[in-house]
């Protein structure tokens, strides 16, 4: 299938930063095979008018748990202990193979129709992500989650399960599916397990997804408990050894960052997890100065409210801005090539990000044909601070369109959507308050 895109103006966070205005974007299958100007000889199937419309690589969404779409709205106003305890896990423990599933086609409509092509899920019985995966056209790279204190085969994630898991569909979908190792976090996970993990990632070569440093309390524990912060104690076993997507680690000490920096470890930063749940900044800056690979994430439904990374594009450069008590830091096009080019890396698809000849085409078009995004002096300034999720358009992943102009063209969202609202249901039916507003 080839597509031309026409007329378009194109931002494409390739190394110079060249953004192109009324240009073109030519797309041969799963490829793009010019940017600029077509080729005379290039005859497409199909022409998409770009005028009024900007092109750029879809989102990569490196850290969230898209079935947690269930719970959002239920675990509001909460510190991060009262979050888990009070709530999601009690949530979580009615949870089954059939809410996963609504969870994650819900969120895969709602990611797609706000720009995100590829999204890095840690959750439960993720075979019935995997197939929702393959459905929408979108990529991933999926870990079934494990404690690693024994009890995970409640929810089917004993080592050997997830080990099965990553197996049965790393490199399915034509190559859209990736898959990794997801022990939850140093915290829950004890030292021995994290070894174990690490070890057998490395032997099967698959990455690690993992959270850690979310809280100063987390590392106090892990001082006194290993005498190490998290960060150390992953890479004393091991964990770093292989690539490792490192989920917050908002507090970490100079060494700490080094170590990050010397393993090459992608952190994924989820800005409005931390102002939500109260968590703190993190600092950004010095961990790019440091050269970590910073990825951007949604985290899951139940801290953010939404899987929109264009919301999480802005409040990136906003809190650093503000922390740092500098308007200079993560500038420009910094927050968007976090959202795309950084996470596709952590991911494993590490082509993808840019808008150049030969680049996978997973790209996005914004229609700028809204008073808030009038005038154009800066387009790159009018996507990080002015545009919205719901100005996306159309969505292209490996050549495929998956979105146009209001339309999932993979998924039927009317019924996902009333799917979701019963399985959310069956999750809190035991929490009387709940009924009680469903019944009124
Ligand atoms: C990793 S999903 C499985 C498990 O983890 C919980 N969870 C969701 N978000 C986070 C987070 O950001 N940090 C730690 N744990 C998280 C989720 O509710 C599931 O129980
Ligand atoms: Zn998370």
């Amino acid at each position: 299938m080839k597509t031309l895109i026409k007329d378009v103006d194109i931002v494409t966070l390739d190394e110079k930063g060249t953004v192109i205005r009324g240009g073109a974007l030519a797309i041969d299958g799963a490829h793009i095979v010019a940017v600029g100007e077509a080729p005379v000889e290039f005859v497409p199937d199909t022409t998409i008018d770009g005028t009024n419309h900007v092109a750029v690589p879809g989102f990569f969404n490196a850290h969230c748990h898209a079935s947690m779409s269930l719970v959002r709205g239920y675990a509001e106003d909460l510190p991060l202990d009262r979050w888990f305890n009070e709530r999601v896990w009690v949530a979580e423990s009615a949870l089954g193979p059939e809410e996963v599933r609504a969870g994650a086609l819900l969120a895969a409509c709602e990611m797609i129709r706000s720009g995100t092509v590829a999204f890095n899920d840690h959750y439960f019985y993720m075979d019935h992500v995997a197939e929702v995966v393959e459905a929408s056209g979108m990529r991933a790279s999926l870990t079934w989650c494990q404690f690693g204190l024994g009890a995970d085969k409640e929810v089917g994630a004993d080592l050997e399960g997830a080990l099965a898991f990553a197996e049965r569909w790393n490199g399915k979908a034509d190559g859209r599916i990736r898959a990794m190792l997801g022990p939850h976090s140093p915290y829950v996970c004890p030292p021995a397990f994290l070894r174990e993990i690490a070890a057998l990632a490395k032997e099967k070569g698959l990455g690690l997804h993992i959270h850690i440093a979310e809280s100063e309390e987390q590392v106090s524990r892990s001082l006194a408990a290993h005498g190490v912060t998290p960060a150390r104690l992953l890479e004393e076993t091991g964990v770093l050894d292989v690539p490792t997507i490192a989920a917050h680690a908002l507090y970490l000490s100079d060494d700490d960052v080094a170590i990050l920096a010397r393993h090459g470890t992608t952190v994924a930063y989820c800005p409005i997890t931390y102002m939500k749940l109260a968590m703190g900044p993190g600092d950004v800056p010095r961990l790019l100065r440091a050269g970590v690979n910073v990825a951007l994430g949604t985290d899951g439904p139940a801290s953010n409210n939404d899987m929109d990374m264009k919301e999480a594009v802005r409040f990136l450069p906003l809190l650093q801005k503000l922390a740092c008590r500098d308007a200079e830091v993560i500038a420009g096009d910094a927050s968007l090539r976090i959202a795309t080019q950084a996470g596709a890396r952590a991911m494993g698809f590490s082509k993808a990000g840019v808008l150049e000849a030969g680049r996978p085409a997973d790209l996005v078009l914004f229609d700028f044909d809204k008073p808030h995004l009038v005038p154009r002096h800066d387009l790159v300034a009018n996507l990080v601070h002015a545009a919205k999720g719901s100005d996306v358009s159309h969505v292209f992943v490996a050549g495929n369109l998956l979105y146009a102009n209001g339309t999932i063209l993979t998924l039927d969202e009317e019924k996902i959507r009333a799917e979701a609202e019963r399985a959310a249901f069956r999750m809190v039916s035991r929490d009387l308050t709940v009924l009680r507003e469903y019944q009124s």
